[in-house]
Parts: structure tokens; C-alpha cells; sequence
């Protein structure tokens, strides 16, 4: 794409996903600290962010985007992520499981499990790859679990069965954490014979339903920065079992085809 003035060729524009999102607070406090005044963070979600990704790519088309790894997104595009000199978007971090207080006294063998469940950046990328190929979600999940039979049988070890009994994970729909609370669901069904009810929330709703025991738990907590502020708000309410995929990271990503690699090229 040629050179110029890039604010020109996106429109001032970074698209961004759902409001909740920590990243989206990370990209505005970005924004505040490269002084991009006159730029908008679009909000949406994370399904409409790929979209418009997806055709800007197809047209060889510039396009700023709120981008995190673990993402398809960098192994299905030639993506790279702006520097960041003024390290706003943080360190890498890790995603953790966090359930509600009283789930190792009412479910001890879903308990057990989700304290055990982790697995790697790789793993997750290769079901959010098939869903991005158009698997269903519970599908891929299904696939990953068959072809990692090891992994999934260390996780569920001596633990008890727990024929019929019900529980409701929440997640948000990023890309990510519909993979991994799939997968999740996958094995404690198939594994643990466990009912399993997903509740696609927003990021807020999805802490205090764990919060006030309204779901069981979730896979989906970023921290310890991007989601700080509920950390903040609701960790003393709620059963931290620590990370289940270690080296995420965050920031403002771009096609390889655009010339520019910081952050601070958007300010000219
Ligand atoms: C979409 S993931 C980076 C999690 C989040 O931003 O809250």
C-alpha cells in the first residue's frame, strides 16, 4: 500500500471489538498516550472485527485493528503488530480459570478438572483456525479432543464421573474463549458426563455471574492487566485456579502490506 498519510487511507479508524473487552480500554489509553486526537476506536465485536478484517485483506486494503494472540488471524493473514515503544498494551500475560466459591464442595469433579485444565497457545489456535475455516465450534472442540487424546486423558486422571449433573460455563464471544470454553465443555461431557450449558455474555456480566453464582465458572479471565479492573472489582468474590494458557499479548495489528510498524506512524 503506499505511503501517505495512513490516517487518510483508514479514516481516522481502528476497529476495535466489544466495549467490555480490556483491550479496548488498552487501545484507548493508547490512543491518549500516542495523541491520536483526531482517531476513532470503532466499537463492535469480535465477529465484526474479522469481518472487516477479512474483506480489507481480500482487497489488499489498509486496516488497523485491535488484535491479540492467541488469533487465527496471524496464521490465516500475513499480520504483525504495531510496536508499541511506550509499552501501553503491557506485558504478555496469561488467560486464567476462575469458578464460583463453593463449586470444589458442589461439583469436586468439575472442580478438579478445570484446576487442571491448560494448554498451550498452539492448541488454541488450531481450534479457532477450524472454526475460522467454518467448523462449528463444538465441532473443532470435538476434532481437538480426538486428536489429543494424551493431553485430555492427564487432565481428567482419577477423577470421578459425574453422570447428569448439570453446569453453565460463561464466556464472551471472542475468538478465543469460544474455542477454549468449547473444548472445555467437549471434555467435561464426554470425559466427566457432566450437562454443560454455555452463556455467551458481555466481559462485566460474565465476572459477576461468577461473582454471585449465577454460572459456575469460566476460562476467559485475562490477567493480570487486561482485566484488571474486574480482578479489582470482584477477585475477593470469586475461586482463582490460576492460568490455563500462558503468553498471550494485545495490541494494534496491521497486513504486512502496510508500511508502517509503530504505533507512533499513526500520529503523522
Ligand atoms: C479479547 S481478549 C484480548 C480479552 C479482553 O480484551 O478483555
Amino acid at each position: 500500500v503506499a505511503g501517505g498519510n495512513v490516517g487518510e487511507q483508514v479514516d481516522h479508524k481502528i476497529i476495535g471489538i466489544d466495549p467490555g473487552a480490556g483491550l479496548m480500554k488498552a487501545a484507548e489509553n493508547a490512543m491518549k498516550e500516542y495523541g491520536l486526537d483526531d482517531w476513532e476506536l470503532v466499537e463492535g465485536s469480535s465477529a465484526a472485527m474479522t469481518a472487516a478484517l477479512t474483506q480489507a485483506y481480500k482487497e489488499k486494503k489498509p486496516i488497523i485493528v485491535t488484535g491479540w494472540t492467541p488469533h487465527w488471524m496471524f496464521s490465516k493473514f500475513e499480520m504483525k503488530y504495531l510496536d508499541d515503544p511506550k509499552g501501553v498494551f503491557g506485558k504478555d500475560e496469561q488467560i486464567h480459570t476462575i469458578v464460583r466459591k463453593g463449586l470444589k464442595e458442589d461439583q469436586p469433579s468439575a472442580y478438579a478438572f478445570l484446576d487442571k485444565f491448560e494448554w498451550k497457545a498452539s492448541d488454541m489456535e488450531k481450534v479457532m483456525l477450524d472454526i475460522a475455516d467454518g467448523k462449528k465450534p463444538e465441532e473443532a472442540a470435538a476434532d481437538w479432543v480426538k486428536n489429543n487424546e494424551d493431553t485430555v486423558n492427564k487432565w481428567v486422571e482419577g477423577i470421578q464421573p459425574a453422570p447428569g449433573k448439570k453446569l453453565t460455563l460463561a464466556y464472551v464471544a471472542w475468538d478465543s474463549e469460544i474455542a477454549s470454553t468449547n473444548v472445555v465443555k467437549t471434555v467435561l461431557e464426554q470425559k466427566l458426563q457432566y450437562q454443560v450449558e454455555l452463556s455467551q455474555v458481555e466481559a462485566g456480566p460474565m465476572w459477576i455471574g461468577v461473582s454471585n453464582g449465577d454460572v459456575d465458572g469460566m476460562v476467559a479471565a485475562w490477567l493480570p492487566t487486561t482485566h484488571a479492573d474486574y480482578y479489582k472489582k470482584l477477585g475477593s468474590t470469586v475461586e482463582d485456579l490460576g492460568p490455563n494458557l500462558d503468553g498471550t499479548k494485545l495490541g494494534l495489528a496491521v497486513p504486512t502490506y502496510m508500511n508502517i510498524n509503530s504505533i507512533e506512524d499513526l500520529k503523522k
